[in-house]
């Protein structure tokens, strides 16, 4: 099965003005809510997912900054992409797009719409990337706009940093928050210290930015990095596109020469966090899951939920472009656990969603970054699994869900396609689920409820214009 679905999607336009980071690749528009059923049967299946968001950004971005022609292949269709490429566009690279395989006509540092007004939906990876390009880069002086929700999530950080670089970057609505005023060449570059705490985006976000700068950039990290395998990613794909970094081994240092973009053929791997929800399903279903298009040799840190399924009594076989998790008979998962998902977060939702069926609790710990993701998704994880009647303790820095047996609910997504997904899985597992607002998913996976369906899993509600 592949999943190349075609979508309808919104008028950009409209979205725009609604401030939503909905897109014309969303899939499910104006679909008030899917029910998903529960399932028994051992789920089986070999399944290609849709490419990795996080290098898709980067590589677009990337190619949209090099001089020359770029091919993408295996690219992401989602919100965030299309928001992406759409800004890449507006700004006067030409982006054509076949299916999933996108060629960027790059601008180097020529900015042929130099007061190109821009929009990223809620893409925290464009949002914290564009920004430190766009002041380096070419002249111009260009506005940067974002959803509501993106709006709301944090960027102070990564402002502070590249004004300390030499950025003119001002906030004409609220201070350290979209819309962003982006003076070019403004952003000459130099050492910078910084805290990756809340977000390793702002890290990434400068790292970029260095080639393009007269002096490059030399960042000092003050504390750690949440998820600083998103930086190693970064540093990776910038290296691809011709960059020059250097770096220690613990990412504490890093710097980046002046010197630009290089075009690039680039095939992206699948996306790890995408895979995890598959993956659950194989846990608590007793089935068999392989995912073909990403596995170990991967840096995306979210293909390690492996390890946790591991330890939660499921066998998995490990590849360097697959991976193949099987379930324990009847999903009976091994619980008693406690787990760092500080380097992984994106999966904690997956994990929070499993753990009732576990024969003791699972304890998650060193999240609290992620209450400024698409929502506050420990209190939002903890407030849907009570709702479920699985009893979970929260803590500022996470969550211990207990064993249960979950019941049906009527669930709010909170324009948080992981709260979707998670909860869709939950609800296979468990007693079924109807889940409101199901389209969010497409900020990452807009396929995902035909997936799910494609697996025998009943999902109802799921057509729509
Ligand atoms: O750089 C990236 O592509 C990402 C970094 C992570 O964000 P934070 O470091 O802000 O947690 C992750 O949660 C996000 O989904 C993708
Ligand atoms: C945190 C996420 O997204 P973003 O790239 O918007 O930060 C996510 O996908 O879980």
């Amino acid at each position: 099965m592949t999943a190349t679905d075609t979508t309808t999607g919104v008028d950009a336009d409209r979205a725009e003005a609604e401030g939503s980071g909905l897109s014309p690749w969303s899939a499910l528009v104006g679909v008030p809510h899917v029910d998903v059923a529960p399932h028994r049967a051992p789920i089986v299946t070999d399944i290609a997912l849709p490419g990795s968001k996080s290098y898709t950004n980067r590589a677009l971005l990337c190619a949209a900054m090099a001089d020359g022609r770029s091919t993408l292949t295996g690219l992401l269709r989602s919100d965030d992409s299309y928001w992406c490429v759409e800004s890449l566009r507006r700004l006067g690279a030409a982006v054509t797009m076949d299916g999933t395989t996108a060629i960027i006509d790059g601008l180097g540092r020529r900015r042929p719409h130099p007061e190109a007004r821009l929009y990223i939906g809620s893409a925290g990876t464009t949002a914290r990337f564009l920004p430190g390009l766009l002041a380096a880069g070419g002249p111009g002086r260009f506005t940067l706009d974002a959803s509501r929700q993106m709006r709301g999530r944090p960027l102070a950080p990564l402002l502070l940093a590249l004004r300390q670089l030499g950025g003119d970057i001002t906030c004409p609505g609220t201070e350290d928050a979209p819309p962003l005023e982006i003076e070019g060449v403004s952003l000459l570059g130099g050492p910078v210290r910084m805290s990756g705490a809340v977000s390793s985006q702002f890290i990434s976000g400068v790292l970029m930015a260095g080639p393009m700068a007269l002096n490059g950039v030399h960042v000092l990290i003050t504390d750690h990095v949440v998820q600083k395998d998103y930086v190693a990613m970064t540093l990776d794909m910038m290296e691809t596109f011709g960059a020059i970094v250097e770096a220690d081994d613990d990412l504490a240092e890093m710097r980046v020469e002046p010197g630009g973009y290089r075009p690039a053929d680039v095939a992206l791997e699948a996306d790890a966090s995408t895979a995890t929800y598959f993956l659950a399903l194989a846990a608590v279903t007793g089935g068999r899951v392989t995912v073909t298009n990403v596995g170990t040799a991967t840096r995306q840190p979210d293909l390690r939920f492996i390890d946790i399924l591991e330890r939660m009594g499921c066998r998995v076989t490990r590849e360097p472009a697959a991976v193949t998790v099987e379930g324990p008979p009847e999903g009976r998962l091994t619980g008693g656990l406690d787990v760092d998902m500080r380097p992984l977060s994106d999966a904690t939702l997956t994990l929070a969603a499993i753990a009732p069926f576990a024969d003791g609790p699972v304890a998650i710990h060193n999240v609290a970054h992620i209450r400024k993701h698409e929502s506050d998704r420990i209190g939002v994880m903890c407030a849907a699994l009570s709702t479920l009647g699985v009893p979970v303790d929260e803590r500022t820095d996470g969550m211990t869900v207990h064993p249960a047996r979950p019941s049906h609910g009527v669930m709010e997504t909170h324009d948080d396609h992981r709260v979707a997904m998670a909860l869709a899985v939950l609800g296979v597992a468990g007693a079924g689920v109807r889940l409101l607002e199901p389209g969010c998913v497409s900020k990452t996976c807009p396929p995902f409820f035909t997936l799910l369906a494609g697996l025998g899993v009943g999902v109802a509600g799921a057509s729509g214009g």
